[in-house]
């Protein structure tokens, strides 16, 4: 596997309050990560250390080996970002929109830009500032994409589009990933999303990626479980959280493969367990919970 981004020991305060907090993170070639955490974790101020726009200690992110301050023309040429908030020449039509960004990239894939705005009903005579909140989104995603990027970071991509849409661009970037075996980390609220096409998953809490897996991983050992028979050292079963003790046992959630199996814990411990597979939205409920 190829690191195509290696965060080490990223931290960043703002007005004396920490939001991230000796973050690490690597990001390998091909993977699709959904980049989830509770409103303020600080997702958009990771994106945006990510592309430089952070004040940071030195060298903790690299991008392609090499630290993001010092990337070179083409490599800074493959990375496309689509940011939570972008200014937009709300003066100009689309199609000069694009004359104009088009410039600045040397692979700028003109013929597919066309080709995305057709499929995606956007009036390419149209004036920027007349356009829906969903239709700017549509094209800062054009934009993106046409860029034909080797590395795409999307900070909430998706939350002004209707669901067709939002389908249509998933679609996309799963084919785009296929094709071209792309790097995407995207943020996201919509946990059916991350589903339909991350690869893995880095939860965002307290500073720090806390949960970082496959989904798959994930969604194999999410689980309620009931226990029938006491168990005396909870602490050593530390991927097992939300205890509740009842008359006969315990209730408590699977969030993460631990190094104990359900059977290895039901022979130490001489009881029964009763494992119920949990969707990846409760999974994710449970794991940030307050
Ligand atoms: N420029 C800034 N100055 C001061 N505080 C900031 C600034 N930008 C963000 N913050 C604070 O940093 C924290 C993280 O914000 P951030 O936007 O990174 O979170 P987020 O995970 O993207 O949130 P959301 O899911 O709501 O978009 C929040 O408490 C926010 O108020």
């Amino acid at each position: 596997m190829t690191s195509i981004v290696e965060i080490h020991n990223l931290s960043k305060t703002y007005d004396g309050n920490l939001i991230l907090d000796n973050l690490n993170l690597t990001i390998e070639q091909g993977q699709i990560i959904g980049l989830l955490g509770r409103n303020g974790a600080g997702k958009t101020t990771l994106i945006e250390s990510i592309m430089g726009l952070k004040d940071l200690k030195k060298n903790c992110i690299h991008i392609w080996q090499q630290p993001i301050n010092e990337l070179k023309k083409s490599q800074l040429q493959s990375i496309a970002f689509v940011p939570q908030n972008q200014e937009l020449f709300e003066w100009m039509k689309v199609n000069e929109y694009f004359d104009y960004f088009s410039v600045f990239f040397e692979k700028w894939d003109n013929l597919y830009a066309q080709q995305l705005l057709n499929r995606w009903n956007l009036n390419s005579t149209k004036k920027i500032s007349e356009l829906s909140g969903g239709q700017k989104q549509i094209l800062q995603i054009v934009q993106a994409l046409s860029v034909k990027p080797k590395l795409l970071i999307l900070d909430e991509p998706v939350v002004n589009l209707d669901p067709n849409m939002r389908r249509e661009f998933l679609k996309e970037i799963v084919d785009l990933s296929c094709e071209s075996n792309i790097t995407v980390l995207f943020s996201t609220h919509i946990i059916s999303d991350v589903e339909r096409i991350a690869s893995h998953i880095a939860l965002l809490n307290n500073g720090k990626i806390e949960i970082f897996d496959a989904v798959e991983t994930i969604q194999t050992h999410a689980a309620s479980v009931v226990i029938q028979g006491t168990i005396t050292n909870k602490e050593q079963y530390n991927h097992l959280t939300q205890w509740e003790d009842f008359d006969q046992g315990h209730k408590a959630v699977m969030t993460q493969k631990g190094n104990h199996s359900i059977s290895q814990i039901e022979c130490e411990n001489n009881v029964t367990i009763q494992s119920i597979p949990m969707s990846l939205e409760d999974w994710y409920l449970e794991v940030t919970r307050a």
